[in-house]
């Protein structure tokens, strides 16, 4: 079992794009990855909903709204805190326009209803500190949703390194890590709010982790 930081992760990232798999299909095969076990567990979901925060783990979310849209599922993304600043998150979310999903700011929401899975894609392993009013909000929406509630790569509000977890922290009943385990993953403080974790391979290969976790 690979234990990485979230520094770690980065620089196996950055070992990957350096050998040719670039940061955007890395995302591609996060999304992909998440999406099909998120599927496999739910099948006979028809209703998704995507919280996507600004960052990359947000450009995850988008990637899944795509495929979902494509395979004919109701897709909504809620936009917790504006529209996405990194570029591959901008490009995934470029790659909605014409399809048929639904997205709208939080503000214009009181509550997140209807879907049958709300999927988690506010903050990744940027994640520090305390939650502010805009992501504790969205956290909140997601935990009383009732819906079944997956994580991308970690629960919104924990911080990936320490476990340390935010007053407001999303609670997952399945999350899906990407490549390896990160120490939140283990830790006693966290691990509860993970619910079912399972590993993702986004295509990283071995050589990209020598030395590292
Ligand atoms: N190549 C990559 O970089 C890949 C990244 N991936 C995803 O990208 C994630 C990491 O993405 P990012 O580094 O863009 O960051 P995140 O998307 O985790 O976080 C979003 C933003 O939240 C901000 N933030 C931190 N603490 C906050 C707080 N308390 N309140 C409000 N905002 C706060 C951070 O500054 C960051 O810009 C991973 O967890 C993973 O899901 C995957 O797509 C795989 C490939
Ligand atoms: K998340």
């Amino acid at each position: 079992m690979r234990i990485v930081t979230a520094a770690q992760m980065k620089q196996i990232e950055c070992n990957a794009d350096a050998g040719g798999l670039s940061y955007l299909q890395m995302m591609e095969n996060a999304g992909t990855a998440a999406y099909q076990i998120i599927r496999a567990h739910k099948p006979d979901a028809h209703v998704l909903a995507i919280v996507a925060g600004k960052g990359n783990n947000g450009g995850d979310g988008f990637v899944i709204a795509r495929l979902a849209a494509q395979d004919g599922l109701a897709v909504r993304v809620v936009l917790a805190e504006g529209e996405p600043v990194t570029v591959d998150a901008k490009t995934n979310f470029h790659r909605l326009d014409g399809l048929n999903v639904t997205v709208c700011p939080i503000e214009q929401i009181d509550r997140l209803t209807d879907a049958d899975v709300v999927i988690d894609a506010l903050y990744g392993t940027g994640f520090h500190g305390t939650l502010r009013p805009s992501g504790a909000k969205a956290c909140c929406f997601m935990n009383e949703s009732g819906a079944y509630l997956a994580a991308l790569d970690l629960p919104s509000g924990i911080h990936a390194d320490t476990g340390a977890v935010a007053e407001g922290a999303v609670h997952a009943d399945l999350t899906v890590t990407f490549d390896s385990y990160k120490p939140l993953h283990v830790q006693e403080t966290s691990k509860p709010y993970c619910g079912e974790i399972v590993l993702a391979d986004i295509g990283i290969s071995e050589e990209c982790h020598n030395g590292i976790g």
